[in-house]
């Protein structure tokens, strides 16, 4: 970004990347290793903690899901049926003084009993939030539209300031043993789940396959446990393994309407393969406005082509999602731990 034809160079990667992958890698980012390495240190300190410590900041919709989510709380949803991610994490949001307009709005949890994880998860969203607005900016160019398009009004107004971001702080353990993924292991099938309950695959996953919600995420991996896979167009898992200094970055749903499907959200799913350790991700997904209309941009219909997705406010898409990640409570969750 120091040489004049940097920006150019970057945006039409960053098209590239977009375009034909849907992830890529940020290098010279800016954020220093204190503050990168320094959240995942302070997070894996703090799942360390005893449960009741964690059960402090508990989310439920009471507190606007945000807050800690004990093992197998988070689930991923398919046709007819749920699966437990099996992973614990802490979810932040942007801060709303205004909670009745959604039911995500609200204040945050912060860690509880770790002014030293609270301080440097700030500087950490903070930095977050400048590389989200450079990275959009370097997307937009890539675009062909004005570097500052998504702070724009026909780009739903977002900047650091705006942006509806959200962060997970995520902890994976082991899978169970007995639950790995060998050869082409057999999947029950989702028909069992009609009811639309649980369903018992014979593959644990840590995340299960989804898309992202809005703009970009930026993640943030432990760099010694390869396990964020990302599903290609032959429909194969690659893993996006940790580059130490880097962080793993994707589309997310909202880049789909924009570009009237030119870029789509991708795969991904997590599987930590490690028997014996644990991993921490922190991603940070840099997200539209609350309140911003999503819809394909005019620039971008080229030759008479018609809009394929109507207007979405972001916000209730959000909503819809969040709504539906959580199966809280369960005993099933409960006897796991
Ligand atoms: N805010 C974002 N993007 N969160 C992504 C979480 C994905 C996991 C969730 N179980 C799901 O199925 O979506
Ligand atoms: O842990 C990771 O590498 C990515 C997690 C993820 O995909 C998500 O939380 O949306
Ligand atoms: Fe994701």
């Amino acid at each position: 970004m120091q040489d004049p034809n940097g920006t150019e160079r970057v945006a039409t990667q960053l098209h590239q990347a977009c375009r034909d992958v849907g992830f890529f890698y940020i290098q010279g980012h800016g954020m220093s290793g204190s503050v990168s390495n320094g959240v995942r240190q302070e997070a894996r300190r703090w799942f360390n903690m005893p449960a009741h410590v964690k059960e402090q900041i508990a989310l439920n919709p009471h507190t606007a899901f945000r807050g800690y989510q004990q093992l197998g709380a988070n689930v991923t949803r398919y046709d007819g049926g749920f699966q437990r991610d099996w992973h614990e994490a802490i979810d932040l949001y942007k801060e709303e003084a205004d909670a009745s307009a959604s039911p995500v709005h609200g204040q945050n949890q912060w860690p509880s009993h770790s002014p030293a994880f609270e301080a440097v998860l700030r500087q950490y969203i903070s930095g977050c939030l400048s590389i989200g607005q450079a990275v959009m900016r370097g997307i937009a160019q890539g675009l062909g539209l004005q570097d500052d398009f998504f702070e724009s009004k026909a780009g739903g107004l977002t900047n650091a300031e705006s942006s509806y971001w959200v962060t997970r702080v995520i902890h994976y353990p082991p899978l169970q043993e007995g639950k790995q993924e060998s050869g082409g292991a057999a999947v029950k099938g989702s028909s069992e789940a009609a009811a639309g309950g649980e369903i018992d695959r014979a593959v644990q996953l840590s995340c299960g396959e989804h898309t992202d919600y809005g703009l970009l995420t930026i993640v943030n991996q432990d760099p010694d446990i390869p396990a964020l896979q990302v599903k290609n167009a032959r429909g194969e898992w690659i893993t996006a393994a940790p580059i130490p200094g880097t962080f793993v970055c994707n589309i997310g749903d909202m880049m789909r309407v924009y570009t009237n499907g030119a870029y789509t959200p991708t795969l991904h799913r997590v599987v930590n393969a490690d028997p014996s350790r644990s991993r921490v991700s922190v991603p940070f997904f840099y997200e539209t406005a609350f309140d911003a209309e999503v819809a394909p941009v005019a620039a971008l219909l080229k030759d008479n082509k018609q809009p394929m997705f109507n207007p979405v406010i972001y916000g209730r898409h959000l909503e819809s999602k969040v709504l539906s990640n959580f199966e809280l409570g369960g005993s099933a969750a409960a006897a796991a731990v």
